[in-house]
């Protein structure tokens, strides 16, 4: 389970807080997708579960404890990727799983090939496209095994067809692995594919509504139930939005 608790984030400067009093918990092996306006504070979380952002306030626990960075097996794909410059492909991914103790040799061609870069192991990060260099940080992510795996917009460089396989390994993946997952997205069908529970981030950080959603892993979901679950997601965005540049 994990446990977040009137979770508090300020930026050196800002006169208000990014997270004002955040409290939300995911089960164990659950996958929570967060929707919301651009600025309202996707990312800052990410970093907040991550641990590369310190928390101004409140606590994360992870299984009953501390969420320590050091200690739990934390698998985080970054909005810029976070590939290591100096490293090829193959390095990047083995090194990260190494230092979890998993080999990751075996499984690393095969999905990478699953992932359709499987001909640039051997490439240095300066050498790939921005969507190569996506999967490359996925492939890198999901090589760890982690029990808690981060995701900011993993898909967002990819076009279509790349997005949509990479999604479908990623959501068998992180099913078969048992990790509990938080995804950031801008799209709403991608968090109604991928997550059990979808929450949409609004004024201060918070979650203006939290959505359990039947549709998880159901690629093509259809039929006026979700026509109406879907539409009514898409207008919490909307009214977050509206908030958000109210604010
Ligand atoms: N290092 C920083 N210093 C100061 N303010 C920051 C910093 N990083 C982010 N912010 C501010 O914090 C707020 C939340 O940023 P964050 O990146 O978490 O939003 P987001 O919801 O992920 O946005 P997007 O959807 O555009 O990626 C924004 O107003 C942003 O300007």
């Amino acid at each position: 389970m994990l446990e977040v608790e009137n979770l508090t984030a300020r930026y050196p400067r800002a006169s208000r807080p990014v997270i004002d009093g955040l409290s939300f918990s995911l089960g164990e092996g659950g996958l929570l997708a967060l929707l919301g306006p651009s600025g309202c504070g996707k990312t800052t979380l990410v970093n907040l579960l991550a641990g590369v952002l310190p928390p101004a306030g409140g606590s994360v626990r992870f299984c009953g404890a501390p969420l320590s960075p050091r200690d739990t097996a934390i698998g985080l794909i970054p909005q810029s990727y976070g590939l290591l410059p100096w490293k090829t492909v193959r390095e990047n991914c083995l090194f990260c799983a190494r230092l979890r103790g998993a080999s990751g040799e075996r499984e690393l061609d095969a999905l990478c090939a699953r992932l359709g870069i499987g001909g640039l192991l051997d490439r240095h990060p300066r050498e790939l496209s921005g969507g190569q260099a996506q999967r490359a940080a996925l492939a890198r992510a999901l090589l760890m095994k982690p029990r808690l795996l981060l995701m900011d917009e993993p898909f967002a460089a990819l076009d279509a067809a790349a997005a949509d396989r990479a999604r479908r390994l990623c959501f068998e993946l992180w099913r078969d692995s048992g990790a509990t997952a938080v995804v950031v997205t801008h799209r709403p069908e991608e968090a109604l594919y991928l997550a059990g529970q979808i929450a949409v981030m609004g004024k201060r950080g918070r979650f203006a509504r939290l959505l359990e959603n039947p549709w998880q892993g159901l690629p093509e979901p259809g039929g006026p139930d979700f026509e109406a679950f879907s539409h009514e997601l898409r207008r919490e965005i909307l009214l977050a939005a509206g908030e958000e540049a109210a604010s």
